[in-house]
């Protein structure tokens, strides 16, 4: 059964919709791992809607188990990776239009940036995944770049319109899986998962960690963060 990463992008969103200091991502990822968050999850974007370098400093001093850090593969963001020290990075694609993430991180197009940015960071000692659709090409690519976890965006699967589709895309992410796993990649997935949809992807196969925020933090809205991640770990042994 894979461990539950928690991301905490939209706590932030609420506080910077009042530019203001609360809700505290930082209270929350304590409260996270209290209720059973086996990582935490942020991402720095370069408009910086939502997270904060402000944020990210201080979880790396208060996160007790394992902090993500999801970045653009730009030089400003492996600058403050590299001082930042997280436990790893998920090189995440960006656009300052998009309301969130989109699709996958393009590694074929752009295989000799993404090697260059690999090679900084795991030569630093920090892990990097990457964020990418279940596709053949970019699963290849990813080992070709050396990188040592992929991130399956679960997008697709999550906004499918109906069971048959669902199904199909389930299938895509579990050839996937297993594809990455034989060239020696570990494997987590995230985005768009939800108390609902999250069990048939938790029982992949090999699938080491995922990372689900946008559906946590909207249940720890209204019963509180550390029930929102508690009901979560059920959710992924299939318990409602
Ligand atoms: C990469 C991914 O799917 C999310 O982790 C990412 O954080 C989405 O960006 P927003 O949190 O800004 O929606
Ligand atoms: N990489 C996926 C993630 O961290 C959270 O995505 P979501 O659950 O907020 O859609």
């Amino acid at each position: 059964m894979p461990t539950l990463g928690v991301n905490i992008d939209h706590i932030a969103t609420i506080r910077q919709a009042r530019r203001t200091v609360e809700p505290d991502p930082v209270a929350a990822a304590v409260l996270a791992e209290l209720g059973g968050a086996d990582g935490i999850t942020a991402h720095l974007r370069e408009d910086r809607r939502h997270i904060q370098e402000r944020d990210v400093r201080l979880l790396r001093q208060t996160v007790r188990t394992h902090l993500n850090l999801e970045m653009a593969a730009t030089d400003e963001m492996v600058a403050i990776a590299l001082v930042l020290k997280p436990d790893y990075v998920t090189l995440v694609p960006e656009r300052r239009e998009e309301v969130t993430t989109e699709g996958g991180l393009d590694i074929v197009g752009q295989i000799a940036r993404i090697g260059e940015v690999v090679d900084k960071l795991q030569g630093a000692g920090i892990p990097v995944s990457l964020f990418i659709d279940a596709e053949p090409a970019q699963i290849e690519a990813s080992q070709t770049v050396k990188a040592k976890f992929i991130e399956l965006h679960t997008g697709r699967y999550a906004e499918a319109k109906d069971e048959t589709s669902r199904k199909q895309e389930l299938d895509v992410l579990a050839a996937g899986c297993e594809q990455a796993i034989k060239a020696g990649l570990r494997v987590n997935a995230g985005h768009g998962l939800t108390y609902w949809n999250v069990y048939p992807v938790a029982c992949l196969p090999g699938m080491e960690e995922l990372n689900i925020g946008h559906t946590i933090v909207s249940r720890a809205a209204l019963v509180g963060m550390e029930r929102a991640v508690r009901e979560m770990k059920l959710a992924m042994r299939g318990h409602q």
